[in-house]
């Protein structure tokens, strides 16, 4: 049903290395000049904010000095030209508050940087429109502006490449690491390469999933399932008081297949269940991804009479509890009217604490799905609660045991889960006693997964695995991730103004059609999809791109509406904040714009990472502004990844053919 498309630009990559390489040496020859002189100029009594001035206007020489040896010098418009108000009105948006999504901790950095950024950028604003002299320059400026975008930006190096890019890891780094307190198990994955496949029989699932899989249209079985399914399938039991199941954290591509690879097995395992028990809960992020990772699990449950049920706050809380325990008396071993649930930390810490007979003693697998995300989640201490809620506790004042039978001449005890008896009751001990232990199993997916040591201890993992699927290409420079095959990568580097341009550049020049653009903020979404709509306002109608905003703001059935339409080619573009940055399933992604940069490598990809998906091909284009450049080329040389992002070229003429409609759009949206 998938084609697994390769791309194959070796010799175009090295060809780049190369140039890069000349480039680099260059600019370190230029950069040691400029470092001397800064040494220089610097007081040790600058403050902070001076030294960044002066940082600033080092880098600024560079880049003129850069200009000087490869092109004529650029200057920037003056002006209030059209472009100018472009600009503003850019900076006006971005200079808003950025309201991320709740919880996304990471933004809070990046917000201070965004602003402090902008807040330079307007202040050389202010200095350029007071220059008489250049104002009549303004043509020209603005030509000179356009071919900023066309350029080649090179690397900007400010400091020496400390970091550098990652080398293979040596046994001093090994140890290294291992001191900095990276667990030993994390650094020795079970690696498997994402070409590998098996067919669906090959791993021991059972017959009635496997046909399940041929009547979803699924023919073999991808490098992580084939990876993971059969440690799952190690241990089928569900309780083994005697032997706890060990953890698994796996690492893949996006788009790789993570979801099936817990689902399958876990559907199976269940399915030879006798009384219904909560015994899987999968953790996720958002809403959004909790529906569909439920729509996954509904699609395999059916033909057994296992219960899937969703607790994310899209439905009231009653409602929830009524679905998960009923309205029974309360009971030690609890009660569940279901036997997987997906949830989001935040409802599920909720149905812990406030809803009788909700337990999670019976809990088989504790999945923690986008699990750095969540682990940078502190919510509550969500992650502490949860598993204090799934081992017993030996309690010295119960009653002694004393078994209630119910209608049906059942014990009580019955209900309570083996490691759970002594919680609840007095039980007899002889020597031949032994501890029961508690069968749950813990399992983490990511196509980031955190190594923070840290992190990983707060998870009290019990003889952890850690499968990795990652590319083995046998270079010197080690790939901290692995992206799909199929995922062309390109960055353009532009001035700030030029964004909103650049982005109607790809939708009609390029024709790409099917994409997410993602933006920094709810507000940022906004502006842009205004924007893109009024341009489109401009257009014949046979040529429009239809354009929409998906946005925390909508609720959520619009929000599932506005992925249907998408889905069914009925909107062309969505834009939209990281709200789905992440794990999100959209098979006709045909590219993905960054508009504006992701600060941290993980963001990046998992961003690109919404194309490309299951074996298709996918592009995905990042907006640089250019103070970005720099950070953003270090973050992606540091990841190893520098070489897969190929510089987009761009035709002068064709992006100042646009010029004219996106003056007409700007003007119809401050009239
Ligand atoms: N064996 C398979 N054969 C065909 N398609 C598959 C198979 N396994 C998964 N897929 C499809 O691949 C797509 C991506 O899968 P999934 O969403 O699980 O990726 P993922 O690894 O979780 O990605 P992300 O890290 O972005 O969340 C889905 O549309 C899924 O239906």
């Amino acid at each position: 049903m998938f084609s697994i498309a390769r791309y194959n630009g070796d010799a175009e990559e090295e060809k780049d290395t190369r140039t890069l390489e000349k480039k680099q040496e260059r600019l370190n020859k230029l950069n040691a000049k400029i470092a001397n002189k800064k040494r220089k100029e610097d007081t040790p009594n600058d403050t902070p904010v001076e030294k960044k001035r002066k940082n600033n206007e080092a880098d600024k020489e560079k880049v003129e000095e850069i200009k000087v040896v490869e092109k004529k010098p650029v200057k920037t418009p003056k002006k209030e030209t059209p472009a100018v108000k472009v600009k503003e009105a850019v900076i006006e948006e971005e200079a808003v508050v950025v309201e991320e999504e709740a919880g996304d901790e990471e933004e809070a950095g990046v917000e201070e940087e965004a602003v402090v950024e902008e807040e330079e950028a307007m202040e050389e604003d202010t200095e350029e429109v007071e220059t008489k002299e250049e104002e009549e320059k303004e043509e020209e400026v603005e030509e000179e502006a356009m071919e900023v975008v066309q350029e080649e930006v090179p690397t900007l190096e400010a400091f020496p490449d400390m970091l550098g890019p990652k080398k293979k890891q040596s046994k001093e780094d090994a140890k290294l690491l291992k001191s900095m307190g990276i667990p030993e198990w994390m650094l020795q994955p079970t690696v498997v390469s994402p070409r590998e496949s098996c067919d669906l029989d090959g791993v021991g699932l059972s017959d009635h999933i496997i046909q399940r899989c041929k009547d979803l249209g699924l023919s073999s079985l991808f490098a992580v399932q084939k990876a993971v399914i059969p440690v799952f399938l190690r241990r089928q039991a569900l309780y083994d008081t005697r032997r706890v199941p060990g953890d698994i954290c796996i690492s893949a591509p996006t788009g790789s297949g993570k979801t099936m690879a817990y689902v399958l097995p876990i559907v199976d395992i269940l399915s030879k269940r006798v009384v219904t028990r909560l015994r899987a809960v999968v953790v996720l992020p958002t809403r959004d991804l909790v529906t569909q990772v439920k729509e996954t699990f509904d699609a395999f449950v059916k033909g057994t009479n296992l219960v899937v049920a969703a607790a994310s706050g899209q439905q009231s809380f009653s409602h929830e509890q009524n679905a998960l325990v009923g309205n029974d008396q309360s009971c030690p071993g609890g009660k569940s009217k279901v036997d997987i649930l997906i949830t989001t930390p935040g409802r599920l810490m909720d149905h812990l604490t406030s809803t009788p007979n909700f337990t999670l003693q019976h809990l088989r697998f504790l999945v923690i799905d986008e699990a750095d995300r969540l682990l940078n989640q502190s919510y509550n201490d969500w992650l502490n609660q949860i598993l204090l809620a799934t081992r017993p506790e030996i309690n010295t004042s119960a009653p002694l045991l004393d078994f209630k039978y119910d209608q049906y001449g059942v014990t009580e005890a019955d209900a309570i889960a083996p490691s759970f008896l002594k919680s609840n009751y007095q039980l007899p001990t002889t020597d031949l006693d032994l501890p029961k232990a508690p069968s749950i199993q813990k399992l983490l997916f990511s196509a980031t997964l955190t190594k923070n040591p840290a992190k990983i201890a707060g998870l009290h993992l019990n003889e952890p695995e850690y499968i990795s699927v990652q590319n083995e290409d046998g270079s010197e420079i080690k790939q901290e991730y692995t992206t799909p095959e199929g995922l062309k990568e390109f960055m353009t580097i532009c001035p700030t103004d030029k964004k909103p341009l650049m982005v109607i550049y790809l939708l009609h020049q390029l024709g790409i059609k099917s994409g997410l653009c993602f933006t920094k903020s709810v507000e940022s979404t906004q502006r842009l999809q205004m924007l893109i709509e009024a341009y489109e306002q401009t257009q014949p109608e046979d040529k429009r791109i239809r354009v929409k905003e998906y946005s925390s703001d909508l609720g959520p059935i619009q929000r599932k509406k506005m992925l249907k339409q998408f889905k069914d080619g009925q909107i062309d573009l969505l834009i939209c904040s990281d709200l789905i940055g992440r794990g999100i399933d959209l098979d006709s992604v045909q590219f993905v714009i960054s508009y504006d940069v992701p600060y941290y490598m993980d963001k990046y990809i998992h961003r690109v990472g919404r194309t490309a998906r299951a074996g298709r091909e996918g592009e995905a284009y990042t907006l640089v502004e250019m103070q970005e450049a720099r950070h953003f080329k270090e973050i992606l040389r540091h990841a190893g990844h520098l070489n897969q992002v190929k510089q987009l070229k761009i035709e002068k003429e064709s992006l100042k053919k646009l010029v004219p409609d996106y003056e007409k759009a700007m003007s119809s949206l401050t009239e």
